[in-house]
């Protein structure tokens, strides 16, 4: 795709700067539990998570196209069903969240929100990608990552399969769900190369097995239960396996044995014998379960790295310069002291300009399969580069030793037609509800007919969505001449300090001495809600004529 994109933009970040925005973090290393101080619970995130976006899938109903990853089991109505029981699930709500943005409140509710979706990313999307992260950087092979999954609103009709039912009910369920009965044999015996059951949640099935090093008493599926391998595989056609679900002393409940039989044991007998037939089945298998999503629904492509990708794009306009920061991550690269970067950026005035970029660190992913290095465009010991506001910037290329990138002589766009302020403020909270100032510069020549804030919040179900504040356009310079006069009138001279400062009115928008040659300052005041504030994601809009863009 062609970068900007918000959606894919953010998409690709989550996908595969997975080691920088932290996500991987809980699953690297892979034997680590969000929940669990000492390391010695006998549970795994990655299990969890793995086990977390099947049970989010298996409502699809292939008939009629509804149920399928949407995050429905997020709802406590689907996690209270039998077919859910365990504590998993509600771990996955990422109440184990490091980030921004983790509890909103909302009415006298709490609701616990992952700090991983965004507009952009739905919980459904993050919840596919931790499955994915989880195989990825624990053994297992590369699982094809597409977004646009749609959260749900109300929770799925029931459809996970419990282990007490019989073959038929399994062949069934997965049939529904649309999967034949080698698929099924197939996706359980990829899902429980992971994790193990619980004897808190299973007692019948699982003992207390009176372990300090598993306190949580898990019965795990193969030997290696963090890593994914083919012994799950291996260890049963062996006959040594100590799956519970496979040598459990109830029968009633060896739904693995049922499943895994099924067919003669030719499936898992061919995964025994190939670990690379077991990876690119589990491949396969696991993006189509995570692909399936409600009718009507449309995902996006699957999202590959972009070669090179400027990130973290500012500018912010002070006094008559453009503080202009960011970084550029260049795919597939390792560190070499000798390369040379150079950031090229043409302007409104017909300039080409330069800048050495610094390179700032080299990140591995994906359990050490993929690299990328980074270079940031801020000058040693400043935080941004200054550009001439009244030039400005309009597109940007990057030179690697010479080698020209440029989007296929797309360039990069980064337009500054409007841009933050440096002299936006905060207020920190004096009487319950913190203020805010967001200055927003506009560019003479657009002539905006709508200028808009835009943040996220969640909806009453979780979900993130965008919200929108129109930004009023400036008074006329007569009006402001008249407001200025009165506020001089009631605080002398400091009058315009104060007015220039003041938040919660209209009118201290726009004053002409806040203009610089060719661009224009708009103000909007906000009383911030618990909501905003947690929030992140502000970003400008500008409508002009019949262009329309969004600006970070
Ligand atoms: C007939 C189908 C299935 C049945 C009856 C079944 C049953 C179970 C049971 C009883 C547990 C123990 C849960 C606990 O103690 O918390 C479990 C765990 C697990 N299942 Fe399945 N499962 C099935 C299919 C799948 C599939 C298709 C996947 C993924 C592709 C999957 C992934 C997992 C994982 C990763 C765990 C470990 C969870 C943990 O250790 O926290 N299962 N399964």
């Amino acid at each position: 795709y062609v970068w900007p994109s918000p959606q894919l933009d953010a998409l690709e970040s989550l996908r595969w700067d997975q080691a920088i925005d932290g996500f991987a973090t809980f699953v690297d290393p892979c034997d680590q539990f969000a929940f669990d101080g000492n390391g010695n619970s006998g549970r795994s995130n990655t299990a969890d998570w793995i086990r977390t976006a099947y049970h989010d899938m298996a409502t699809y109903n292939v008939a009629d196209g509804t149920g399928g990853m949407d995050a429905s089991i997020r709802f406590s109505e689907e996690q209270a069903r039998p077919e859910n029981v365990g504590s998993g699930f509600n771990n996955i709500n990422l109440k184990d969240a490091k980030a921004k943005c983790v509890v909103l409140l909302m009415n006298t509710l709490i609701v616990v929100a992952g700090p991983f979706s965004s507009r952009y990313v739905s919980i459904a999307d993050v919840l596919a990608l931790a499955a994915i992260l989880a195989v990825d950087n624990c053994g297992g092979p590369e699982i094809p990552f597409r977004g646009g999954r749609v959260d749900a609103g109300e929770p799925n009709a029931p459809g996970v399969p419990q282990p007490q039912q019989d073959l038929d009910s399994h062949i069934a369920a997965f049939a529904r769900q649309g999967f034949t009965q080698t698929e099924m044999i197939s996706l359980v015996a990829c899902g429980h190369t992971f994790g193990g059951v619980q004897h808190a949640v299973f007692p019948t099935i699982v003992p207390e097995l009176n372990d300090p090093n598993n306190t949580e008493s898990v019965a795990h599926f193969d030997s290696t239960f963090v890593h994914f391998d083919n012994n799950v595989a291996t260890e049963y056609i062996a006959g040594t396996t100590q799956n519970p679900l496979v040598v459990g002393l109830n029968d009633t409940t060896n739904s693995d044995k049922r499943i895994f039989g099924s067919d003669g044991n030719v499936t898992m007998r061919s995964f025994a014998d190939s670990p690379v037939l077991f990876a690119s089945t589990c491949a396969e298998l696991m993006g189509r379960m995570l692909d399936t999503v409600p009718s009507g629904v449309q995902l996006t492509d699957v999202v590959t790295p972009l070669p090179v990708k400027p990130d973290h794009i500012s500018l912010i306009l002070d006094g008559d310069t453009l503080q202009f920061s960011g970084d550029v991550r260049f795919w597939n690269l390792t560190e070499d002291p000798n390369r040379t970067v150079r950031l090229l950026w043409d302007d409104h005035l017909g300039g080409e300009n330069n800048a050495t970029l610094r390179f700032t660190q080299a990140v591995t992913g994906s359990g050490g399969r993929n690299t990328a290095v980074w270079y940031t465009f801020n000058p040693a010991n400043q935080p941004f580069l200054s550009l001439d506001a009244t030039a400005g910037i309009t597109t940007m290329r990057f030179a690697v030793d010479n080698k020209l990138e440029d989007q296929g002589g797309l360039g990069f766009a980064a337009p500054d037609d409007v841009v933050f302020a440096a002299s936006s403020c905060f207020i920190p909270n004096t009487n319950g509800i913190p203020t805010g100032r967001w200055d927003i510069a506009v560019r003479n020549d657009i002539k905006p007919t709508r200028v808009y804030l835009e943040y996220e919040i969640r909806d009453s179900v979780d979900r993130p969505i965008a919200q929108e504040i129109d930004v009023p356009p400036p008074c006329l310079a007569q009006q402001w001449e008249r407001l200025l006069h009165m506020e001089r009138r009631t605080h002398g001279d400091s009058g315009l300090q104060f007015l220039y400062r003041r938040c919660g009115s209209r009118w201290c928008q726009g004053h002409p001495k806040q203009r610089t040659a060719n661009i224009q300052l708009l103000c909007l005041c906000l009383n911030f809600s618990a909501t905003q504030l947690f929030c992140r994601g502000f970003c400008l809009g500008i409508f002009w004529g019949s262009h329309a863009g969004r600006r970070r």
